[in-house]
């Protein structure tokens, strides 16, 4: 009997003016080991498309993970699971560090784990720490107000919290690397793709690129979405 996809979406449609689908029925099954590349021409809806999966914008049709709905588990715990990576982070407070200290407490928290939240913090900032110095990240920039940042600063260390909470089994990464050099770029490629073969919660990436040389590098399956909805390409797109 064929095993239960880690996420599996039916029928997915969004419109983002009444009566004006963006896309319409997405049918797409995510399996442990996957890196999903998820193409199309600008503004086609792959951004929206990350977010309706990770239930942050309405639209019809279904979501599964590990074959029950996201309602069922509960929005905010099934979030903590299938988390959603933005490009870059909107007008945030504080500094990075604030902000990995209040988002793991509530990430443990809304997971009902077993962990205290002043643990769970401590632990995630030591591995955002860890794993933000192997892209080029120097600790003291996550004493920084967002503001401060550069766009390449800040967005490395977005994708370093998502992976430090070692929440989600499925990271939704829009366009992660898009303001980064081509080296700063390779390494969070090559942590990324090892992450999903090594023994943290991480088990499949959907991830958005514009670039088909990144695309073919880091993909195992490669998807186009149109307004019809996706297509799945055998092979890398050349
Ligand atoms: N909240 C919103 N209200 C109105 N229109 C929206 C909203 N969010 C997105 N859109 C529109 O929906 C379309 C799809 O946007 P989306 O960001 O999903 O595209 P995309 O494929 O990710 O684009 P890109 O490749 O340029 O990043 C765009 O035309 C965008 O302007």
């Amino acid at each position: 009997m064929p095993s239960t996809p880690l996420l599996e979406l039916r029928n997915v449609s969004c419109s983002v003016e009444p009566g004006q689908p963006l896309f319409h029925d997405v049918n797409l099954s995510v399996n442990e080991g996957d890196i999903l590349v998820l193409q199309g021409r600008s503004g086609c809806g792959k951004s929206t498309l990350l977010k309706c999966i990770a239930h942050l914008v309405l639209h019809d049709g279904e979501t599964r993970y590990r074959g029950s709905t996201p309602q069922k588990q509960g929005i905010p715990s099934y979030r903590t699971r299938v988390l959603y990576v933005p490009q870059r982070p909107s007008l945030l407070p504080g500094t990075p560090r604030d902000f990995l200290k209040s988002i793991s407490s509530l990430s443990a928290h809304k997971a009902a784990s077993k962990t205290k939240p002043e643990a769970a913090a401590a632990r995630a900032i030591e591995r955002a720490l860890e794993i933000s110095s192997a892209w080029a990240i120097e600790g003291e920039l996550w004493e920084r107000e967002w503001s401060n940042l550069s766009g390449g600063e800040a967005q490395r260390i977005v994708l370093a919290v998502a992976v430090a909470l070692n929440t989600a089994e499925v990271l939704l990464l829009d366009e992660p690397t898009s303001a980064l050099d081509a080296e700063s770029s390779s390494m969070v490629e090559k942590y990324l793709v090892n992450e999903i073969h090594s023994d943290s919660m991480l088990k499949a990436l959907v991830w958005i690129t514009h670039s088909e040389e990144q695309g073919r590098r880091v993909g195992t399956r490669f998807i186009q979405l149109c307004a019809g909805g996706c297509t799945e390409d055998p092979t890398p797109p050349v």
